[in-house]
């Protein structure tokens, strides 16, 4: 959607020029690095090249695009887990969580544990997460395991975890990557249901990242179509997916 669009609209998100650059070392054979002088040297790589957008509140907008293309790292960039090289992003004062699989864990811990962080990490007071704790847990499916360090959980228990965490939790901004695909088929029918319930309270505004094309067309407003870490096209959910469809092909 453009700018001039969006004029009389209240704001959720906006991202300005956003950059964001990946910083390895590259690492050399002894006797290269020996010829070099030099053991390591810098490796940069710009996973985000100066995107532009904003989303209104209230509205879904898909993010899709080829393997690589940074859509993960623009939505991690989003929830403020890496920092823009360049540009900026706004939130308008709004609350955001990440749901991802993987992200915010700490392996260590149990479930339950798990959960009071999770929840204090997402700037909720403990007395509020103790209060939702057991909401949570009953609608993870995880049972006695919620007891249990989360290393010990099968990837399906955690994804469940995860989902269930963010899912009652509620944020005004809520970031999801690709999680509509996990867990079993009961799950996987369960978080579907709960997540189109999340997003039609016309106050939240959500992001969701997917390659299912499907799941892009039925549940969002908009479609951003990313390509080599640029927007290749950004719009109508009908068009843009057509087009991207008729690239991928
Ligand atoms: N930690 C990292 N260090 C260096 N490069 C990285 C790092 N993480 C990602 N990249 C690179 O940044 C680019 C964008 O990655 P990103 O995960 O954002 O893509 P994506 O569009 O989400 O991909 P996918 O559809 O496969 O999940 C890729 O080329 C990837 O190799």
């Amino acid at each position: 959607m453009n700018m001039e669009e969006n004029e009389n609209q209240e704001i959720a998100i906006t991202v300005k020029d956003l950059k964001i650059v990946y910083r390895s070392l590259k690492t050399y054979s002894l006797k290269k690095s020996l010829l070099r002088l030099k053991k390591v040297e810098k490796q940069t790589f710009e996973a985000v090249k100066g995107v532009s957008f904003e989303v209104p509140k209230g509205q879904i907008l898909g993010i899709t695009g080829k393997n690589g293309s940074g859509k993960s790292t623009m939505l991690r960039a989003l929830a403020g887990v890496f920092a823009p090289d360049a540009g900026y992003i706004d939130l308008h004062g709004n609350s955001v969580s990440l749901l991802a699989i993987g992200v915010g864990f700490n392996k260590a811990l149990t479930g339950r544990e798990n959960i009071m962080l999770s929840g204090m990490l997402l700037g909720f007071t403990e007395e509020f997460v103790r209060s939702k704790i057991d909401e949570i847990i009953e609608f993870s499916g995880v049972g006695k395991f919620i007891d249990m360090p989360v290393s010990t959980y099968s990837s399906g228990m955690f994804s469940k975890l995860a989902f269930s965490i963010t899912a009652i939790l509620e944020t005004d901004i809520m970031l999801i990557d690709e999680v509509l695909s996990v867990g079993d088929v009961k799950f996987k029918k369960k978080s579907y249901q709960k997540m189109k319930s999340l997003i039609s309270n016309k106050d939240r505004t959500v992001v969701i990242v997917s390659h299912s094309l499907s799941t892009l067309s039925e549940l969002c407003d908009t479609i951003l179509w990313m390509h080599e870490g640029e927007i290749k096209e950004i719009g109508e959910p009908k068009v843009v997916l057509e087009h991207y469809k008729e690239f991928m092909k």
